[in-house]
């Protein structure tokens, strides 16, 4: 299995209930729900992406053979294994289309608890420490149990009432960045305190200016 990503960086986690937590992001390439390019948006299912995905091109990207490679590269952006419980993120683009049993159990090897940030369209390989869900439009979710649950708002297609349900111990809205941010933000405000089950998820890096 070669794994192919975009960019690999040291930050902190911006969003849900892990905002705030130091964490490597793996950010794999490529996505089932959109190209990347500019000039499919308007036809793809997720049309409001928020991240370029596309090659292998980004600051720590690169094709990696093996899990163990791919692991150790994980590993030499956390600045002391011996301080704090090393977190890796792993998001894309789409991680469930690459992300394997055998790349967990390396990420594990190498002293990690694995996250993930996933559309919910793929099944999970076993042995995820954190799962976040963020259903788009109308993509059927497969990925119906995990952590958090984070969708983006508002989406016509994909309305919180559709989620409530599933196996989840949080349930975040995130309002869609875009032209309409502070629009979204206040209609995100608005659902939770009608809706005390969720809660808001602020993309707190963009705020802070940092990766
Ligand atoms: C870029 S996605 C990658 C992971 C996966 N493909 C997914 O959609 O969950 C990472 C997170 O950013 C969120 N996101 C993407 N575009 C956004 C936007 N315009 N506003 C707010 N959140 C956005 C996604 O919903 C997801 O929770
Ligand atoms: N700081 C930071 N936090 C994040 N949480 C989820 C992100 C993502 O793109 O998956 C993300 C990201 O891109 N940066
Ligand atoms: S599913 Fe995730 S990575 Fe794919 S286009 Fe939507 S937000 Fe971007
Ligand atoms: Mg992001």
């Amino acid at each position: 299995m070669t794994y192919a990503v975009k960019e690999c960086f040291y930050t902190l986690q911006g969003e849900g209930a892990q905002a705030g937590r130091p964490a490597v992001f793996l950010r794999f390439a490529g996505c089932n729900l959109w190209s990347g390019r500019e000039q499919d948006r308007a036809t793809a299912v997720c049309n409001f992406c928020d991240t370029d995905f596309v090659g292998t091109d980004g600051e720590g990207g690169g094709k990696f053979t093996t899990a163990q490679d791919l692991a150790a590269h994980v590993a030499a952006r956390w600045p002391d294994l011996t301080q704090g419980k090393p977190y890796v993120v792993c998001t894309g683009g789409e991680p469930l289309l690459q992300l394997d049993e055998a790349a967990i159990d390396a990420l594990h090897a190498q002293g990690f608890e694995v996250a993930v940030e996933t559309n919910g369209t793929q099944p999970a390989p076993q042995g995820l420490d954190w799962i976040c869900v963020s259903p788009k439009a109308d993509a059927p979710v497969v990925l119906t149990a995990g952590h958090e649950l984070k969708l983006v708002f508002p989406q016509p297609l994909a309305r919180p009432e559709r989620f409530e349900h599933l196996d989840f111990q949080h349930f975040y809205l995130q309002p869609m960045d875009g032209l309409l941010q502070k629009q979204h933000t206040q209609a995100a405000i608005a659902h939770c305190l009608a809706h005390p089950q969720w809660r808001l998820s602020v993309q707190t890096h963009k705020v802070l200016g940092i990766p």
